[in-house]
This record gives structure tokens, sequence and C-alpha cells, in this order.
């Protein structure tokens, strides 16, 4: 009988796990206020150097899950663990230990850098709370402006001066100023055109190559999705649908929302456009079927 070494190497720890996270926003006026559950039992991994797209309709929660890793959302059950500890509940010095370590990247990037400070300032400001010497600040701003393909010179520039794209580059060099090991990015690109879009996801994807930082990105995109992360999270009114490896939920859906997210979204393939425009109406079809069926 041929014996076989079962034992299973144990699994490294994910860099970040969600543990059966709920989140209840304060809601209403004086007088009337209530609690809105925005998130339910939601559980998630990312590995060291792995990227998790997060995709549902508007509203089912996948800010708040960025949020909530952030310290910026009312957690009131379940865990949440980075880098092997629980960082649920930070005091604000714990947070701001930790701000090195999970950075963020926001939508809009008209809003998201200060108007009246040089991009030099807007790079170095971090590392110099951090205790970084203005000499090291300096010269880490250079290194970052050339990662993410700006001009030396735009260091001495103010955001007015940038296009929506290239603000975007440097919102992304802000959040790689103290090495962290995972950024959340919260739509990061839905408010670029397609081409900046494509030129800043690349921009993503050569930072994780060199750098081994893991993304929690947020999008409504799937095709954003498919072209950044090798898993996806599916959301719906706040709970997780489905997750696995993108190729495999695009191609093979197994929850209906995936399918309905899947049929409502153009993916830039002019061959299975055809197919895709053939099988939305055969989706709307079985929809008009089940409401007239359901009447
Ligand atoms: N600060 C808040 N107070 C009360 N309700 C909130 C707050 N922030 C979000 N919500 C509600 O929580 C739910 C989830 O919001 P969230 O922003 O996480 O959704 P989302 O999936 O990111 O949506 P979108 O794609 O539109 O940004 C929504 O119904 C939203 O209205």
């Amino acid at each position: 009988m041929t014996s076989v070494n079962q034992t299973a190497l144990p699994e490294a720890e994910p860099l970040l796990r969600i543990t059966d996270l709920t989140v209840d926003y304060r809601i209403g006026g004086f007088g009337r206020k209530r609690t809105f559950r925005a998130l339910q039992g939601v559980s998630l991994d990312i590995k060291p150097g792995e990227t998790l797209g997060l995709v549902g309709e508007s509203g089912s929660g996948k800010s708040t899950i960025g949020r909530a890793v952030l310290g910026l959302a009312p957690v009131t059950g379940g865990d949440i663990r980075f880098d092997g500890r629980s960082i649920t509940r930070l005091s604000k010095k714990e947070r701001r230990a930790l701000s090195s370590d999970v950075q963020v990247v926001f939508q809009d990037p008209y809003t998201s850098l200060n108007p009246s400070m040089t991009i030099s300032d807007i790079l170095s400001e971090p590392m110099q709370v951090s205790g970084t010497s203005k000499v090291d600040a300096q010269r880490r701003v250079r290194e970052l402006l050339d990662v993410v393909n700006l001009p030396s010179n735009a260091s001495t520039r103010y955001p007015r001066e940038f296009s929506g794209g290239q603000r975007q580059r440097i919102a992304i060099a802000r959040s790689l100023c103290r090495n962290p090991k995972l950024i959340v990015c919260d739509e990061p690109v839905s408010a670029l055109d397609l081409s900046t879009q494509a030129r800043v996801l690349q921009l993503f994807s050569d930072i994780q190559e060199q750098t081994g930082v893991s993304l929690l990105f947020v999008t409504h995109d799937l095709d954003v999705v498919r072209h950044i992360s090798e898993r996806v999270a599916v959301m719906r009114r706040g709970e997780i649908v489905e997750t696995g490896i993108t190729e495999r939920v695009i191609a093979e859906p197994q929850h209906a929302y995936t399918k309905a997210l899947l049929l409502a979204s153009p993916i830039a393939n002019p061959a299975r456009q055809a197919n895709r425009r053939r099988e939305r109406r055969l989706f709307l079809d079985a929809q008009a079927a089940l409401s007239t069926a359901a009447r």
C-alpha cells in the first residue's frame, strides 16, 4: 500500500481577515433616531500581495467595508484582523500608528488633495509627521513621482495645475509614502475617462508587482475588476452573495444577483457584446415572465 503524507501545510494567516462584520449607522433626525444595518455578517480575507475586488450595486455596502477597515464606520459586531491582530476597536493613538500600514485612495481626485499645498508638501507631510527627516522626505518625494510617472518638477506645483488622472496619480503616490501593506481603493478610477482609467489600473498593477502591497479595490464596474483583481466578492444589500476567482465568477456566476449584475455590465469585447445583447434580452424576458407569474 502506498503511503501518502496528507499532513497539510499550515496556511499563512491572511493580511486582512474580516469575520462576521456588522455595521449599523445611526440615521434620522432629532427625536426620530434609529439604526440602519449597512453590513450584515460580512466575512472576507486578503492575502499579502493580493487584490480583492468588491463589486455590487450602489448602496450595497462596498465603501462601508473599506471605511470599517479604516476605523471610520460604526462596527457593531464581528472582527477585523490585520497582520495577525484585531483592529476592530482601536484608540486614536493605535489607529494613527496603523495608518502607515493601511492607506486609502478615494474616488474624487479633485477634492482629495489640499489645494493650497504644493505636491511636494502633500507627499512629504505624512512622512514628516512620522519622523522622517526633511532631506529623506524630499528624496522619497522624487522617488514617488517617478513611480507614478510624473516629472520631478511636479513637486513645486499645485493640484489645480494637474488633470484628473494626474491628480489620481498624486493621490496614489501619497498613499505609498510610508510603504503601506494594504491600500483601500474606494472607486479610484470611476471619475476618470476610459483611457485614463486603463493607465491608472496599470499603475496599480505595476506598484503591486514592485512593492507587494495588497489592495481592497471597491468598484461598481465589473470590467475594472476583471483588469485589477484575481478574486472578487459580490455584494448585495449589505451581504456578500458570492466570492471567488474573478474569471470563474464572471464565466460561471453562481448567484442570481451576480448573473444580473453581469448582464447589466457592458464588457468591452466586440465578440461578447452581441452575445451580451442577446443575453440581456433573454434576462429581461425572463424577468417579465417572472413578474407576470407573480401577479
Ligand atoms: N454615514 C452614514 N450614515 C447613514 N447611512 C449611511 C452612511 N454611509 C452609508 N450609509 C448607507 O449605508 C448603505 C451602504 O453605503 P455604502 O456607501 O457602503 O454603499 P456602496 O456600495 O459603497 O455604494 P456606492 O457604490 O453608491 O458608493 C447605503 O444604504 C447608504 O445610504
